[in-house]
């Protein structure tokens, strides 16, 4: 037994599940996770003395490499200054005038701690404006954990193969619909169903928790005519993809502009942080400014507004950032197709630009109902195989691989050595 099982088995009595979020667990794996110690670039090390090449990058902030040194220096920097005030302070007014002089669709943002009170306070916004109370979602995407968006949901309400959360009453989700993506006719039918009543149509512009499932051509531009259309707002929710496909995220990355966007855990360089903005009218019904009410005692929190700042500014200033990103997935994610094709292997790989999935799937993966045909006993050998030969990916099929910008084309080679090695075996 390593240092990873005794932690396991003291974190049972404990924690539920021995994790303080189920996607950490290695319950399909049948095993204990391995515990962190440190990470650096894009290696993260286990309480073992294991060293791997990360591809969960802290599900997405980690754009430029763990403990990238200018974002480190300036959480430490900002520490001497003290950790939390609840008051006003000088680098959120800095943050959200960044965010909104270099985002075209967001006029106004409010930070929050995470992704999950950024949705649910967008949605509570976009309810407010419209005056309108049932929103859109789409199967397997994840919005976080709040009550109304665990209908149908991705990442690990996916992996666990509950299709609900136990626990969430029925008047909570009496107003959630829920639609197929890519299929711009599901969307349509429930928006005739209930006319005059949906206040928001909310997506992952790039499904990236049920695997990764890119949009089709046309599907978010038709989401944007089908709102307009039917007087409902748009609400891309960029947490996985803002800033990383693109400085301006998924919105900029397909070019359809939504009107409302929430951020989460990428806004603090892997700080606790969340935020959400849009146009200026809809964003002016949050109190104090209107009858929309949202709070948070560590709502733009000097340390977390330091790190994101510095992670923003340096990702704005180095945009082939994402030029980079791009080539680095088309390499890993592009031989990956290519060792599938010339092993005879029947599976598939979904990508855009940096995010990745292999399903172990054998036909196309497009929407939920593709994406959970996958063989997920595969995928467990599969991910025992890359965890044994150095490679550290999310511990589910229906997770995204993350790249950053440390992992070089060395690294990369060396894990698509260890993908053919499981294919070719
Ligand atoms: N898929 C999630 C990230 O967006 C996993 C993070 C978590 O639930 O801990």
């Amino acid at each position: 037994m390593g240092r990873s099982e005794d932690l396991f088995e003291r974190a049972v009595k404990r924690i539920p599940g021995g994790v303080n979020s189920p996607v950490r667990a290695y319950g399909a794996i049948g095993m204990a996770p391995r515990f962190i110690e440190r990470a650096d670039g894009c290696y993260i090390y286990d309480v073992d003395g294991n060293k791997y090449i990360d591809y969960i990058d802290s599900w997405g902030p980690m754009i430029l490499g763990h403990n990238f040194p200018a974002v480190r220096e300036s959480v430490l920097k900002a520490c001497e200054n003290g950790l939390s005030f609840g008051c006003a302070t000088e680098i959120e007014v800095e943050m959200a005038e960044f965010i909104c002089e270099h985002i075209p669709h967001v006029e106004m943002v409010r930070m929050v701690n995470s992704g999950t009170e950024a949705v649910m306070s967008a949605i509570r916004a976009a309810r407010g404006f419209t005056g309108k109370d049932k929103i859109i979602k789409f199967a397997g995407c994840y919005h976080g954990h709040s009550d109304a968006l665990l209908v149908s949901a991705g990442s690990g309400v996916m992996t666990s193969g509950v299709p609900d959360s136990a626990g969430v009453p029925k008047g909570c989700t009496q107003d959630t619909m829920t639609a197929v993506y890519n299929d711009l006719d599901s969307v349509r039918a429930l928006l005739e169903e209930a006319p005059d009543q949906v206040a928001a149509v909310i997506v992952e512009a790039v499904g990236a928790n049920m695997g990764v499932v890119p949009p089709k051509k046309g599907f978010l531009e038709g989401l944007r005519t089908l709102c307009d259309q039917y007087g409902t707002l748009l609400i891309f929710d960029e947490v996985i993809t803002g800033f990383r496909l693109a400085f301006g995220g998924a919105a900029e990355y397909f070019g359809v502009k939504p009107d409302m966007v929430t951020y989460g855990k990428i806004i603090g360089a892997g700080m606790p942080v969340g935020a959400y903005g849009g146009r200026k009218e809809i964003m002016q019904m949050v109190s104090p400014a209107g009858p929309v009410y949202q709070a948070g005692t560590l709502s733009g929190n000097p340390i977390a507004m330091a790190a994101g700042l510095t992670q923003l500014k340096y990702l704005y200033e180095h945009q082939e950032v994402y030029k980079d990103l791009e080539a680095k997935g088309q390499k890993l994610y592009g031989s990956m197709e290519e060792i599938l094709k010339e092993t005879g292997s029947p599976y598939q790989v979904n990508h855009v630009s940096s995010l990745g999935s292999i399903f172990f799937a054998t036909e196309e993966v497009r929407d939920y109902t593709s994406a959970k045909a996958s063989d997920t006993k595969k995928f467990a050998e599969y991910f025992l195989h890359m965890l044994k030969n150095g490679i550290h990916l999310a511990p589910s099929q229906f997770e995204a691989m993350f790249l950053s910008t440390a992992h070089s084309d060395a690294v990369i080679e060396e894990t698509l050595d260890k993908v053919r090695g499981f294919f070719t075996k």
